[in-house]
């Protein structure tokens, strides 16, 4: 057994072998992450589209975040375990951020939570820094911004915008977070921020210069057969888990149909004299005590 990933380690590994990370909404899903040697389960509020079937993130609320990283916990994972703050959870004051922060730790058994924005997060992110809870910051194409960004578009492909993501990047590694999510940004920029700042850096659809990299669970599993059959250019399939769920649960049904399930071992049975005597009473009911 490897020891449990721990914040330092994870800030020390700007300088060793690239990070991992995926996400993982539930227990089983968690523990699946974890055998694989993931260095961090990131508790995504992109649980929204891939388990709850909305159709954007910002369905996601504190209590749902908390629901979902708590069964995370349970599987007691080597992995560090971060959960997204979900929109609205850090943007009306800093009090209710801490709050809401409190609660992803304390009830989500969250170890440390990440938050979309930049410099204009900046006061809700020291303050909850301040409450000693790790912060890993997230810029680019943030999902939370669907409307803002008239959708899913990648960001700072201009000068000037690309300035300003550099920017946002140092200000978040000045202030304290211990990582950084790129996502949705061309390669250049995210190489450049990497080479700019000492904090690890985690890339969605930011090419292969960051000091790691994150994908959602059921895009690399193709566990989300988005009917449109549209998906990120980022996304890798590893594996086509939904099209053998779906052949084992036809073969089940055509075992059913056929008789053939339940097997005499997959049976529960009493004894002989108990049985003929249950058959004959039940055929003959007037013979009965
Ligand atoms: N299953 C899943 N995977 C994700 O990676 C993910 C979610 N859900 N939900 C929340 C956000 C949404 N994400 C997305 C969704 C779509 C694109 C996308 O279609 N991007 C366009 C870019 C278009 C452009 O050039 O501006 C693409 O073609 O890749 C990107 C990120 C990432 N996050
Ligand atoms: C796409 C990743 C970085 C994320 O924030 C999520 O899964 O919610
Ligand atoms: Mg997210």
């Amino acid at each position: 057994m490897r020891d449990k990933v721990t914040i330092p380690a994870i800030k020390a590994r700007k300088h060793g072998p690239k990070l991992t990370m995926v996400t993982a909404y539930d227990a089983p899903m968690a523990r699946i992450v974890d055998q694989a040697d993931i260095d961090m389960i990131l508790v995504g509020d992109s649980l929204a589209t891939t388990v709850l079937g909305q159709t954007d993130t910002l369905a996601a609320t504190v209590d749902i975040m908390i629901h979902h990283s708590a069964s995370v916990a349970r599987a007691n994972p080597r992995a560090l375990i971060v959960t997204d703050m979900p929109w609205l959870s850090y943007h009306v004051s800093r009090e209710e951020t801490i709050r809401n922060a409190g609660r992803l730790i304390r009830e989500g058994k969250a170890e440390a939570l990440k938050l979309e924005g930049g410099r204009k997060r900046l006061p809700m992110i020291e303050a909850i820094l301040a409450a000693e809870i790790p912060v890993m910051g997230h810029l680019g194409l943030t999902p939370q911004s669907f409307h803002a960004m008239g959708g899913y578009r990648v960001q700072g492909k201009d000068l000037e915008a690309a300035r300003e993501l550099i920017a946002d990047a140092k200000a978040l590694a000045q202030a304290g977070a211990f990582a950084l999510v790129l996502e949705g940004i061309p390669d250049v920029l995210a190489e450049i921020i990497t080479q700019e700042i000492a904090i690890p850096t985690i890339g969605i659809g930011a090419g292969v210069h960051c000091d790691g990299q994150v994908l959602v669970f059921h895009d690399v599993l193709s566990f989300n057969p988005d009917p449109t059959g549209k998906q990120a250019k980022f996304v890798r399939q590893y594996a086509q888990l939904a099209e053998l769920a779906t052949t084992a649960l036809q073969q089940y049904s055509a075992d059913v149909q056929a008789g053939t399930f339940p097997a005499d071992n997959e049976t529960y049975h009493t004894n002989a004299e108990v049985a003929r005597t249950l058959r004959v009473a039940i055929n003959n009911p007037q013979h009965e005590q």
